[in-house]
Parts: structure tokens; sequence; C-alpha cells
């Protein structure tokens, strides 16, 4: 019998390597965790932009997470890409079938260039099928503003979101702060209750393709080890950190962070 941490991954194919699944299978194996894979859709990327968005047939996704779920098992899953309603739909169908208790939904909207990663249409499937099934949903600040009606430009406007997202059903609110104006990128965890913040200095930099597939795999990969929810959170944003700092530098616009970082 394996002991080791599986987790999965449900999105989109970035091309360039920097975000959706390649981010999301490189942090896991990176922090140690056996990486599986339901492709929602390819795009055809680079740092430069999005050239092309495929989406996969619904029964496509649906078939790769019930192969892999009832032969290699999950212990953590997360959501990146999904595209349209019928695949929220159908993930969600998946996900309670499975019954997956660990699933870290990143609401993926819009890519660095503009791109639209999920269609308009598709919003209320997420707030009303997904996040209800989230144990941590994770916006950054335009993703919370379009699921909340709120216009978010401060920590504590951050909060008072975290709330209403709370309020939809997910068991705890991971409020990304990497579009806050300023020196210093501030993160804030809500679990209905408390709020734990996370500050770290904002690193100068372009090449932050990728940043929030990269941090939700972390966080993914840690609870799939059985790491606690905060501990996990604390990990992940310094994960990220790390990569960020470190970024190999490629590719013309934004480019990816480095998957092989390490921290303690
Ligand atoms: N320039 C930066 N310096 C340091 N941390 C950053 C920077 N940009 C983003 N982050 C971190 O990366 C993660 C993703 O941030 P964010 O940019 O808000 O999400 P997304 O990539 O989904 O737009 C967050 O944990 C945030 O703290
Ligand atoms: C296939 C795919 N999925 C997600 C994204 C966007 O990823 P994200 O981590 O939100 O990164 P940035 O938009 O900040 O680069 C993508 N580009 N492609």
């Amino acid at each position: 019998m394996s002991t080791i941490a599986r987790a999965l991954t449900i999105a989109g194919s970035d091309s360039g390597g920097g975000a959706g699944i390649q981010a999301d299978l490189k942090t896991f194996h990176q922090l140690g965790v056996y990486g599986m894979s339901a492709i929602t859709a390819v795009t055809a990327q680079n740092t430069l932009g999005v050239a092309g968005v495929y989406p996969l047939p619904t029964e496509a996704v649906a078939q790769q997470m019930r192969e892999v779920l009832r032969d290699l098992g999950a212990d953590a899953a997360k959501t990146g890409m999904l595209f349209d309603a019928q695949i929220i739909r159908a993930v969600s169908a998946e996900v309670r079938d499975a019954g997956l208790q660990k699933l870290v939904v990143d609401p993926v909207m819009i890519a660095k260039g503009g791109a639209k990663l999920l269609l308009d249409e598709a919003i209320d499937a997420l707030k009303t099928e997904l996040l209800p099934l989230a144990e941590v949903v994770t916006p950054n600040l335009p993703e919370a503003e379009c699921l909340t009606g709120l216009s978010i430009h401060t920590p504590e406007e951050m909060r008072e979101a975290a709330r209403v997202i709370h309020a939809l059903g997910a068991r705890n609110v991971l409020m990304k702060g990497g579009h806050l104006e300023g020196d210093t990128v501030v993160d804030i965890l809500f679990d209905g209750r408390d709020f734990m913040e996370l500050s770290h200095e904002r690193i100068p930099t372009r090449h932050t393709h990728g940043t929030g597939c990269t941090f939700s795999a972390a966080l993914t990969a840690e609870l799939a080890k059985k790491t606690p929810l905060h501990v996990a959170v604390e990990k992940a944003n310094r994960f990220i950190f790390e990569a960020i700092k470190t970024a190999p530098q490629l590719g013309g616009g934004h480019g990816p962070t480095n998957h092989w970082a390490v921290v303690d």
C-alpha cells in the first residue's frame, strides 16, 4: 500500500508551461506529491498572451476525473480554468460522487493578457455549484470583485469580500492580494470566524505568469499531505514568494515562476 500523497488538478493546459495543468503538476511534484490531471481545455499561449482556447467536450473532462478517482484516488484536488457552465456542472457532479472533501477552487477567470478563461455565463454555476464544495477558494482581487460585486482596493475591503464569498458556501476563503497597490502584498485567509493575514514585500518583476495557479497548487499539495489548513496556507505563501523571487527569466512577456523553488 503506497503512502505517497496524491493530488488531482482539473484545469486547462498552458502550452507555455507557466500556468494551468503544467504549473500544477510541476508544483505537486516539487512538493513531493503524486500529481494527476483532468484537462478542461487546451490553450495555445506563451508569456506574451493567449492565442487560442480549445475547450474539451464536457464528457471528456468528467471521464478523466472518474477514471483517475476510481482507481488511483486523490487526497486533495484543485480546479483552475473551467471555461463554461457545462464543465463546471460536470466537475461539481464528479466531486460530489467521489466524495472529495479537500477541494481547492481557484476561480480562474481572465489571463494576465486579458483573455477570457471563463465565460460570463458560467459565473453563476461557479457560485452556486462549485463554491459550496470548496474547502478553500482562492480568488485574486478582480475575481473577488466579480463574485461579490464589491470594489476591492484595501485589506479591509478584502476582509469584507471574504465574508461575502464565505456566505456563498466555501468553507474557507483565501483572498490573494497580488493586485493590491503598493510595496507590500497581503493575502488574507478567512475561516468563517477569524482572519489570518500574510504579508510580504512585493517583488518588482514582470515574471508573474501563473502565480495564482502555482500558489493554489502548492496549497493543494500541502492539504494532500494532511498539513493543517493555516500551516498549508503559510507554506504555499512562502513557496510562491520564493518561486517569484527566483523566476527563470524566460520569454519576452510575463514569464513563469520557478517551480523548483525550495522552502523549508
Ligand atoms: N510581485 C509579487 N511579489 C510577491 N508576491 C506576489 C507578487 N505577485 C503575486 N504574489 C503572490 O502570488 C500569489 C498570487 O497572487 P495574485 O497575483 O493575487 O493572483 P493571480 O495570479 O491569480 O492573479 C499570492 O499569494 C500573492 O501574494
Ligand atoms: C490554462 C491556464 N490556466 C490559468 C491561467 C491563469 O493563471 P493564473 O495563475 O491566474 O495566472 P496569471 O493570469 O496571473 O498569469 C492561464 N494563463 N492559463
